[in-house]
């Protein structure tokens, strides 16, 4: 068992006296899969050297499941100690690979208790890498005097470990006590090209020279000629990458590469096909730059701060590893030691307190504590702004500013003449458009409003989390589309493959049925024909096996006439036979598990074959009996009908194509959105969004699935600063089953239960808000004409029998249901009362669990106004819970316990 350290890339060599050795400091990091380990370990700071290594575990588990630890260590003053978890896992191995192809360096830690005193590590080459000068390290045998030395607090596990030498394991698995391993949580190793193939040639033809031009691997390095490019690489869902490297990391060296197209593709792609592979290359996931890597303000990034920064409505431009500094008021950012680069979202928290020398800057001349570059002080100069005296100014992200001590604000720098010229001489950043179109609106309606307008409250964080398929994304993407927070161009990018690929699975299993109802039909028409008054006396009790043989005779005869069976009595769901190989290829390809990698880059290839495909008489019966397949998600019905249009590569995904998309990233991990909305209570936050004289009140709305918090909702700790938890229930779920990782059958609905137990316990989330969202009403209305709730054990008792009356008193008082237009419906009755009944069970669940009250809402996630009214509900609810005396009105307190005595179920 090991964890795997990889990137370790040198980061400063020193030495003391002239006579000293170099002593190399190292960064590296891990992504550990499986359960966290509770490390007591200090935050990174910046190692000098000699001084005591630190190591830090800072970021979040939620890395596609996998735990990254950054560490910062001077090498030769290795503590193992600081690795020490409490549940002895202590065993490390690392793998360097950063410096030479071919060489490699590993390290390895492991517990031993023969060797109580004793240290002892190194790290050597075992590359065949021609000059092999891998970093050396001295060998050091720590003895009582060097633990001394390097001051091992206290509350470090001291049991000793005895370092060896061990082989990297690759693709390993963490276990956790009880012997759980999280499943599909593989590490993938970076592949490494095949060494043997000499330099210059094709490592599939291995054909050519140095001067053939080749495309290479972004992962792997293998290179390839032009004729064998797009047979190793295929679609480039992730870019350039050989098919086997799909879904493995990037090589970092190569990062500066990303999206930058070669000769060689330009010589097999057409433009389209070159930006869709470009795109993807640089916005997948799996190939963006590892947060542990990424330094802000001198601290290393977490996953989540990362997601926020990229996420936010003006992100950094081309983030890769490194060290960048933000200015967290104005939202100048920049490289480390550099002027600034760009202005960005201001106000994110991430990374550390901004220094004073971030920039490097030697002026004297301070803004929001840094002190500035010449090149900002030439800009003051052009804008005739006081730089005399050394002043320190406050700067907004609108541009005012103001000196420290004076609450007085003396301008605003964007908004003096000629400072946009400035900026584009001393190539100094301007503010997006956006920031200087608010700060005109401000500038018209007066200080007064200014001051309101920049006056933001705290970030209140509301967590969305729910079982898998119980609408977290759509209500993720309603809330973005409410609050008009655009999708990106990437995002509409990632959506539009979403979609162009879901379709292909969507027509996959239409196929699938069209070949099951193609069979049958055939049965059919041997029974008729066996029927027929001339066989029938022969066939009769003939069994099937005889009726195919005749059949098939029959269709000998007929061809041999020049006519063909079919023409007698044609199969209506025979598809037109130029469309069968297209059928066939993919089915296989479905089968095969490989559609995500074809499509959607290969689509628009395809578009012809759906179109025609789409206008065949068989498809189409088949497209008409759709509800017989039970493998067809519902959301099919929305985009099959436009499957033409879809298939396009002019295809652009609306607003409604993306809230309809089953899913949200191909990863469908963490995702996370900040909007500010006015702190006095809006009327709704969709309407919020347009008042503008009010304070702002920040929001974080995190979404994530109940899978990717890991066994028992183990890593939910880190999102222990939420302040409202919108735990989302599937209504539809009570009578669905899947397969849990033991291969038990198991209700949706039991599970949803289970996941909601353990959230609501969870030591962290004690005095918590909490709202349970109960999603998919109006399929609830549908399906609960058919099938009853009792389907669930849970709901047993479960007894719609009450008249409309009773009903409709009983719930008049509901809070923001989005069916209360289908109230006078009966059907509609049953929906609400089975919605009643079940929010009173969780209710009761959570007031025996927390002995506090559970606030529940209706929805209907495909509504706009239904998640609006929810998310305002929440709002609500945060503030009740705050609010020591929570003064909770009778007309929005929707469910009480007695609902579930009163209304019961008897
Ligand atoms: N009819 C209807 N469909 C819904 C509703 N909410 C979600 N859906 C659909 O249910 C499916 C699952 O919803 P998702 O939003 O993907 O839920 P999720 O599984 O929690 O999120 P991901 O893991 O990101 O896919 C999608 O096809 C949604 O379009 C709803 O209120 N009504
Ligand atoms: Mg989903």
């Amino acid at each position: 068992m090991g964890i795997v350290l990889r990137s370790i890339l040198p980061t400063r060599a020193s030495k003391k006296d002239e006579d000293d050795d170099y002593n190399v400091e190292y960064s590296f990091a891990t992504e550990y899969m499986g359960p966290p380990i509770s490390y007591e370990i200090p935050k990174a700071v910046p190692v000098d050297v000699g001084s005591i290594p630190t190591a830090s575990v800072v970021s979040t588990p939620l890395n596609s499941g996998y735990l990254s630890l950054p560490v910062i260590y001077p090498v030769g003053k290795i503590q193992p100690e600081l690795f020490s978890s409490k549940n002895n896992e202590n065993s490390f191995c690392a793998h360097d690979s950063s410096e030479n192809e071919g060489s490699s360096a590993s390290l390895a830690f492991s517990d031993s208790q023969e060797n109580e005193n004793s240290h002892e590590f190194s790290i050597s080459s075992d590359g065949d890498g021609a000059d092999n000068d891998c970093h050396e390290i001295e060998e050091l045998s720590a003895s009582e005097d060097d633990q001394t030395h390097l001051e091992i607090p206290d509350y470090y596990d001291k049991t000793t470990q005895i370092v060896t030498f061990r082989e990297p394991k690759s693709r390993t698995m963490v276990q956790d006590e009880s012997g759980y391993t999280e499943p599909g949580l593989v590490v993938p190793e970076r592949p490494r090209a095949n060494p043997n193939v000499k330099t210059g040639l094709c490592h599939r033809c291995l054909k050519g020279n140095r001067f053939t031009m080749k495309e290479s691997c972004i992962v792997c390095d293998a290179k390839y000629c032009s004729k064998c490019v797009l047979r190793m690489m295929g679609s480039m869902p992730e870019g350039r990458k050989c098919i086997s490297c799909i879904g493995c990391p990037i090589d970092e060296s190569k990062r500066e590469q990303l999206g930058k197209c070669s000769k060689v593709l330009k010589q097999v792609l057409n433009d389209f096909q070159i930006n869709q592979a470009m795109l993807s290359e640089v916005s997948c996931q799996v190939n963006q730059a590892p947060h542990w890597l990424i330094f802000v303000n001198g601290k290393p990034l977490s996953f989540e701060e990362v997601i926020q920064l990229q996420t936010c409505s003006h992100p950094p431009k081309g983030l890769v590893p490194g060290s960048y500094w933000y200015d967290k008021l104005s939202g100048f950012w920049g490289k480390e030691g550099h002027k600034p680069c760009q202005i960005i979202t201001p106000n994110l928290s991430i990374g550390g307190a901004i220094m004073e020398n971030a920039s490097n800057g030697n002026t004297n001349v301070k803004f929001n504590n840094r002190v500035i570059t010449k090149s900002e002080l030439y800009m003051l100069r052009l804008a005739r702004i006081n730089h005399k005296g050394s002043p320190h100014y406050w700067v907004g992200h609108n541009g005012s500013y103001q000196e420290e001590g004076q609450n007085q604000i003396k301008g605003k720098i964007w908004e003096k003449p000629g400072i946009r010229m400035a900026c584009a001489l001393l190539s100094l950043p301007m503010p997006p458009k956006s920031f200087i179109s608010s700060e005109e609106e401000i500038g018209n309606n007066g200080s007064q409003f200014e001051q309101k307008k920049t006056e933001t409250k705290p970030l209140t964080k509301i967590l969305l989390v729910g079982q898998d398929q119980s609408g977290t994304s759509a209500l993720y993407k309603q809330a973005r589309i409410l609050y008009k927070i655009p999708f990106s161009e990437d995002e509409c990018q990632k959506f539009k493959s979403l979609i162009q690929s879901n379709l292909y699975l969507y027509i996959s299993i239409l196929l699938e049925g069209l070949k099951q109802f193609e069979e049958e039909y055939s049965i059919e028409i041997r029974r008729k024909l066996a029927d027929q008054p001339s066989t029938s006396g022969m066939m009769n009790n003939i069994d099937t096996i005889f009726i195919s043989k005749v059949y098939c005779n029959l269709k000998l005869f007929y061809s041999a006439a020049g006519n063909s069976i079919e023409n007698t009595e044609p199969n209506i769901y025979s598809l037109n036979p130029k469309l069968n190989s297209f059928s066939d290829w993919l089915l296989q390809i479905v089968n095969s598990g490989n559609l995500e990698i074809i499509f959607p880059a290969a689509t628009h290839e395809y578009s012809a074959l759906v179109e025609k495909l789409w206008k065949d008489k068989a498809f189409q019966a088949t497209y008409a009996r759709r509800d017989e397949l039970p493998a067809l998600p519902r959301v099919a019905n929305y985009f099959l009908p436009r499957a033409v249009e879809i298939s396009r590569a002019t295809y652009n995904p609306s607003d409604t194509d993306i809230l309809y998309a089953d899913g949200i990233t191909s990863s469908n991990g963490l995702t996370s959105m900040e909007f500010s909305v006015p702190s006095s209570m809006p009327i709704s936050f969709m309407e919020a969004s347009e008042q503008t004289d009010t304070p702002l009140q920040r929001y974080q709305l995190i979404r994530v699935n109940s899978s990717n918090l890991g066994y028992n909702c183990k890593w939910l700790s880190m999102f222990e600063d939420v302040d409202l938890i919108l735990y989302c229930v599937d209504l539809t779920s009570y009578d669905e089953f899947f397969t849990d990782r033991n291969l038990n059958l198991k209700n949706k609905m039991l599970e949803s239960k289970s996941i909601f137990e353990n959230i609501v316990t969870h030591s962290r989330f004690k005095n918590k808000a909490f709202l349970l969202i109960l999603n998919k009403f109006d399929l609830l209305e549908k399906k609960i004409r058919t099938t009853p709730l009792t389907q669930c054990e849970w709901f047993h008792d479960f007894n719609p029998f009450i008249t409309n009356h009773t009903y409709n008193d009983k719930t008049s008082d509901s809070n923001n249901s989005s069916n209360s237009n289908n109230n006078n419906n009966n059907n509609a009755s049953i929906a609400q009362y089975g919605f009643q009944y079940i929010a009173a069970k969780f209710k009761k669940l959570f007031s025996e669990l927390t002995g506090r009250k559970l606030y529940v809402s209706p929805v209907t996630g495909l509504e706009r106004d239904s998640v609006d009214a929810a998310l305002k509900y929440g709002n609500e609810v945060l503030t009740w819970v705050n609010e020591e005396n929570k003064p909770i009105s009778s007309t929005v307190e929707s469910f009480s316990e007695s609902t579930l005595d009163n209304t019961s179920c008897t």
